[in-house]
């Protein structure tokens, strides 16, 4: 898997490389990424590659043509075409299905806007999807397309310590995660929940289950009415219900 990034600031996503999973996953070359910054394509002393926007407005606009000759060069240097995306508020909403979606390809290009956004003639003619990383304003894509770098590496083989099978993230199954507990065993004036020092596997996977629906009818129903529960999910989920109001 490798990823091309286009940005104003390479050394930021370089960073990736030095924390956490992802940068063993990036040192052991599960994926590999490279930055590109379009001021190396600008055609002026200055490196400049905004202007003030036609129509005028507040704020500047990313131009085309560094964008374009950015690509050329990302082209010129990977083997196969990738798809390109980019982040912005007027994406479609990056989401785990999008992050399966993506780990299941060779690589692809992150473009990376910033002031006021970029221009048209540059997302007509090149870009292939944009994605949000939510409904907020940032100063760049950059914060996005770190988040879909890490959101996509955790799901490569050999990325995660344990198989990734035994890592099983909320939105697994669509449901949100279980509450987690560790040692100590008394801790802020409060236990750990009796079933989870039982032993009894059966019991602690039927608790946690019930938790995970609890939990999603609680705070996410619109993910609950995506998904079709079966007999057993629908008497765990009744059986939380029943417990809330004592
Ligand atoms: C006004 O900013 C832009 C306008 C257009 C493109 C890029 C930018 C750069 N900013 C971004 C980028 C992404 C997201 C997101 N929600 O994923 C938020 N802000």
């Amino acid at each position: 898997m490798h990823i091309d990034v286009i940005t104003l600031f390479p050394e930021w996503i370089a960073q990736l490389e030095q924390f956490g999973v992802v940068g063993r996953g990036l040192r052991d070359a599960r994926l590999t990424l490279a930055q590109w910054n379009p001021r190396d394509s600008a055609d002026n002393p200055n490196r400049r590659i905004d202007d003030r926007p036609y129509g005028g407005g507040p704020g500047m606009v990313m131009q085309a043509p560094p964008l374009a000759r950015t690509l050329e060069r990302i082209r010129a240097a990977r083997a196969k075409p990738a798809p390109v995306i980019m982040l912005s508020p007027q994406g479609e909403r990056f989401d785990q299905a999008w992050a399966e979606k993506l780990a299941s390809t060779d690589g692809f290009v992150l473009v990376c806007g910033r002031y006021e956004g970029i221009d048209q003639r540059f997302v007509d003619a090149h870009v292939d999807f944009e994605l949000s990383a939510g409904d907020v304003v940032l100063s760049g894509g950059e914060l996005p397309a770190m988040m879909i770098i890490d959101a996509v590496a955790r799901l490569l083989d050999g990325v995660l310590g344990d198989s990734r099978s035994a890592q099983q993230d909320s939105f697994t199954q669509g449901l949100l995660d279980h509450p987690h507990y560790t040692r100590p065993e008394q801790a802020l004036g409060e236990n750990v929940p009796d079933v989870l020092l039982s032993g009894d596997h059966a019991r602690i996977a039927r608790w946690r289950e019930k938790q995970a629906l609890g939990a999603t009818w609680l705070r996410r129903p619109d993910l609950l009415e995506a998904l079709a529960l079966d007999t057993r999910q629908h008497e765990l989920l009744a059986e939380f219900i029943a417990e809330q109001g004592t």
